[in-house]
């Protein structure tokens, strides 16, 4: 039974997990050997509350029932006694592989260790370890980790299925909607579709079919706006597979399909336009710091989930 969190890394990631987990009654010990990263999260944690709360967010309990459930830690051996510890520190194998080696010595032997990476193989996150390859997993969420419902699951090679299901039960129970990974690819599912998405997009970007704006229109008001109630096979039944059938067959020699290095990204990133972080990227973002148009995005995706939690209902009575 999972009842004790650590969470590795405070950062983006581990911030919106720990987040997810305290929210929903789970209590989690966050560490870092950043204590101003530490710092920020406990900031956050009352910031994000309160948004949460002014967007219409009934929580079960009191804020200070849910703050008291964080523990902040730089000392990774506070997380000996956790039923599941999630790793979510800097995409960096040779660090991800060396916080495993420190928590297969430091937890206990029933102790479940996850990694969140979004790019690296788990096999080899785990290639370094003696004592628990039994009870090892991928659990890929996704930015912000406290809205977006999706958390993809793999298991690694010496898994055992029951690991796997404790897992994705406890997923589950804390409002998360799990996908099982059946084998391990690079950019597991999501983040693969993310990426054809991406190269066709910024293809045609480049090759001069579309302006900025007219892109973020064409994904925002047609396939995106789509997607916001349901995923791509129901779209295509909606469709028709007769239709799609012809579609696929006339439009997948013409799509883009080269490994590319988009000089509308590269000269960007040169030019040190690196997105909402540098106040200029496709678009400017003037006059807020990234902190208040990740807020105002935020606001926008809680309202986001609520609508999803409906059409889920909706679903699941269907
Ligand atoms: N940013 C994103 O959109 C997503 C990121 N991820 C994955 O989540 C992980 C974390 O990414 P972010 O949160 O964006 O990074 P981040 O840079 O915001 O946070 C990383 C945190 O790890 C901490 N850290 C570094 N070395 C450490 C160590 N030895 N022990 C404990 N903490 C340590 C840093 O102090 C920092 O607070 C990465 O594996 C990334 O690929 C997954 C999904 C989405
Ligand atoms: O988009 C996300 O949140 C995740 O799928 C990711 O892993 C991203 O690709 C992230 O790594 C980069 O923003």
């Amino acid at each position: 039974m999972i009842r004790k969190i650590g969470v590795i890394g405070s950062g983006t990631m581990g911030f919106g997990i720990a987040f997810q987990f305290i929210t929903n009654g789970m209590p989690v010990i966050l560490q870092d050997i950043n204590e101003e990263s530490l710092q920020l999260a406990r900031e956050k944690l009352k910031t994000y509350l309160k948004i949460f709360r002014e967007e219409g967010t009934v929580f079960e309990d009191v804020d200070e029932t849910i703050i008291a459930r964080l523990t902040c830690t730089t000392n990774i051996e506070k997380l000996a006694e956790c039923d599941l510890v999630i790793e979510s520190a800097t995409e960096n194998l040779a660090l991800k592989q060396k916080i495993f080696k420190q928590l297969d010595e430091v937890c206990a032997a029933h102790t479940i260790l996850a990694s969140n990476t979004s790019s690296l193989k788990l096999s080899e996150i785990v290639s370094h370890l003696d004592k628990r390859k039994d009870k090892v997993m991928l659990t890929h969420f996704f930015n912000p980790a406290h809205i977006v419902p999706l958390v993809e699951l793999l298991k690694g090679p010496d898994t055992k299925q029951e690991t796997y299901d404790e897992v994705d039960a406890f997923m589950k129970k804390m409002g998360k909607v799990t996908i099982e990974v059946r084998r391990e690819v690079p950019g597991l599912v999501a983040n693969r579709i993310q990426v054809a998405l991406a190269r066709e997009a910024l293809a045609l970007l480049e090759d001069g079919v579309v302006s900025e704006q007219d892109l973020e229109s064409a994904i925002f008001a047609g396939p995106g706006f789509r997607f916001a109630s349901s995923g791509l096979l129901k779209i295509m039944d909606f469709g028709g597979l007769d239709i799609w059938g012809i579609v696929l067959d006339q439009l997948q020699p013409v799509v883009e399909s080269k490994v590319r290095s988009f000089n509308v990204i590269h000269d960007k990133t040169e030019q040190g336009n690196l997105g909402v972080k540098s106040s200029k990227g496709f678009f400017d973002y003037p006059g807020k710091g990234l902190d208040e148009y990740v807020i105002e995005r935020d606001r926008s995706l809680i309202q986001q989930l609520k609508t999803f939690h409906k059409i889920q209902r909706g679903m699941e009575h269907a």
